[in-house]
């Protein structure tokens, strides 16, 4: 007798969009959901902010290796050395990774917070997991566990310090794509000259949405080329219609829900 199989190719289904994230989610509708519009003449100046000023001490050899997740690249960091403490946080925190979330081609919409409504063409994420716990795990969903500092990037001059990292996109084009970072990479070199940022508690800005990020979003953008911009969608993904180039992996702003957002 013949011994046939039948191969049932699944294709791994298309990631849904923001709108309808709440179905699997329900915590997108939460009291403490990311990103926001920042609305500047809301925001309290908070004098224990700059009392205790935010410190980020990172190491330049910390950074191992850039992926594509399929929805941003991440470079994914070994926590040691890459501490921040001060500021709105309580206890110190380690960077465990940063990614990106960007908009179309030679567009201005793609940062996930906005400023007065204003949007910047992307958005850079350092992710920092409280030390109080034993993992980036147990951190992961507690109310205090996550530390992310924010930073708008603007189209202007190339950024000397982002440009080993854009170069590394296109060696990563496909979903667990992987390149491993040789050289020394400071991540602060991505912060702004000027530390000023507005602080709220929130949320992770993709699922699983988790409502345990204490937000520190730069005031002043850092400036990146045309071209940086767009070393961005190098990186592909799946869309309705197959393989397309990565953009637009940005939540839009959720509801304050009465929530107080702080400025140094
Ligand atoms: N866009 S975001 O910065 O809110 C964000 C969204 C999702 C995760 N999940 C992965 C993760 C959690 C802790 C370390 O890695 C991390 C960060
Ligand atoms: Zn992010």
């Amino acid at each position: 007798e013949s011994l046939s199989f039948g191969f049932l190719q699944v294709a791994s289904p298309v990631p849904q969009g923001p709108n309808k994230w709440h179905e699997q989610f329900p915590i997108a509708k939460g009291q403490r959901q990311s990103p926001i519009d920042i609305v500047t003449s809301n925001a309290k100046v908070d004098k224990a902010l700059s009392d205790n000023p935010l410190k980020v001490s990172y190491s330049n050899n910390c950074c191992q290796s850039v992926t594509n997740t399929g929805a941003s690249f991440q470079v994914v960091v070994d926590g040691a050395g890459t501490e921040i403490s001060g500021g709105p946080l309580d206890s110190t925190y380690k960077l465990v990774q940063f990614h990106a979330h960007w908009g179309p081609l030679g567009g201005d919409e793609g940062s996930e917070h906005t400023v007065d409504g204003v949007t910047y063409p992307a958005e850079l994420h350092l992710v920092h997991w409280n030390q109080k716990y034993k993992d980036v795990g147990e951190a992961v969903d507690k109310p205090d566990g996550l530390a992310v500092i924010g930073v708008f990037f603007s189209r202007g001059k190339e950024h000397a310090g982002f440009k080993p990292i854009s170069d590394l996109f296109a060696k990563v084009p496909r979903k667990a794509d992987k390149v491993d970072i040789s050289f020394n990479y400071d991540p602060a070199c991505l912060l702004p000259a000027r530390r000023d940022y507005w602080t709220y508690l929130g949320s992770l800005t993709t699922p699983p949405l988790f409502e345990s990020v204490t937000w520190i979003v730069m005031k002043d953008p850092v400036e990146v080329s045309a071209e940086q911009l767009a070393a961005l969608r190098n990186l592909l993904w799946e869309t309705p219609s197959g393989e397309g180039q990565m953009c637009n992996n940005y939540r839009p702003p959720q509801p304050l829900q009465g929530r107080l957002v702080r400025s140094t």
